[in-house]
């Protein structure tokens, strides 16, 4: 895969802040990345960097090919950028904000504000002024206008905040969507880890200042759950403490909860109770990226987070 962006050795201080430091990070061309860390991690700074919006102290940036620090306009030419504060003109309606924006950026597609309307499900409010738009719909008005000039790479900061779970969701099917027709590489900030789960191919965690991890979920999962918890809906009684040698407990409703050592001893505990016992469900409890990511920060900050057991 052709790495995009590849960050190495970055620092960034605020006065006598250092919020960024020996930062290194890798973007394949196409991907779909989450940025995670706690409140004032440094992840914004990291995008504003990125973006050439703010000047490293240390450190080298390539976005294709580019340097930030040098060539600023070319890399806010080939990329998306959605922030907190949108920038769209509430006066304006949602197709004379596109329409604006496109003639800025110098849009030659006569009919790109339409099909991004089109795209975004916005054609019904198209003429609606944006200052009576619902949060929902502003905020894909402005996923459409980063989107105006076809950028190959999106920075999403906080795109779902302050959504309802309908449309987080759909605003993220948009960018799953989008990025599936068009090879778009995403960068996305996100607390909303379950969300991120589902559209991202990989992740990078921030923490104090530095990329503490960087992979997908399936390298995560193999460096961080060292013992898998399997909650399995089925007949069987748990009497013994341990069932073919893996560890098991009564779990809430009709659940056993069994302990393994990876997701590759699921297919030999099925076998095992399938010879005497029904199987209705296998739910892992401890793999998913709201488990890894506290995992991840627990080793960052020298904490050992014991694996759950439920
Ligand atoms: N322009 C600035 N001047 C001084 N300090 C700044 C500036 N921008 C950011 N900071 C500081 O840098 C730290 C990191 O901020 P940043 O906004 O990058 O964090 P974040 O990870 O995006 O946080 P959040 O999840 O809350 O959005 C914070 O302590 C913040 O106060």
């Amino acid at each position: 895969m052709e790495t995009l962006i590849e960050v190495k050795g970055l620092a960034k201080s605020f006065g006598k802040q250092l919020v960024l430091k020996n930062v290194n990070f890798r973007v394949n061309t196409g991907e779909i990345i989450g940025l995670l860390g706690p409140n004032g991690a440094g992840k914004t700074t990291f995008i504003r960097l990125l973006n050439g919006v703010i000047k490293p102290d240390a450190g080298t940036i390539l976005v294709n090919g580019m340097d930030p620090a040098i060539d600023g306009d070319g890399i806010r030419k080939i990329s998306g950028i959605v922030t907190e504060s949108a920038g769209l003109y509430h006066q304006l309606s949602g197709k004379e904000n596109l329409e604006f924006f496109a003639d800025l950026y110098g849009v030659k597609e006569k009919d790109r504000a339409e099909e991004l309307l089109r795209l975004f499900d916005l054609e019904a409010h198209q003429h609606k002024q944006v200052g009576k738009y619902s949060t929902g719909m502003r905020k894909r008005l402005a996923l459409a206008k980063a989107l105006l000039h076809k950028p190959e790479i999106l920075f999403l900061d906080e795109p779902t905040n302050g959504l309802d779970p309908d449309g987080v969701e759909q605003v993220l099917s948009y960018l799953k969507k989008y990025n599936e027709e068009t090879g778009t590489t995403i960068i996305i900030c996100s607390h909303v880890l379950h969300q991120l789960e589902k559209i991202c191919d990989s992740f990078a965690f921030i923490e104090q200042g530095t990329i503490a991890e960087q992979g997908t979920l399936e390298e995560l999962e193999d460096k961080y759950v060292g013992v898998l918890t399997v909650n399995v809906s089925t007949t069987f009684q748990p009497l013994h403490e341990t069932f073919l040698g893996f560890p098991c407990r009564p779990a809430s409703g009709s659940m056993v909860a069994f302990d393994l050592p990876s997701k590759h001893a699921v297919p030999e505990l099925l076998q095992g109770l399938l010879k005497t016992d029904a199987v209705f469900s296998v739910i892992p409890a401890n793999n998913d990226l709201q488990s890894i990511y506290f995992q991840v920060r627990g080793k960052a900050n020298g904490i050992i987070h014991q694996q759950s057991a439920h």
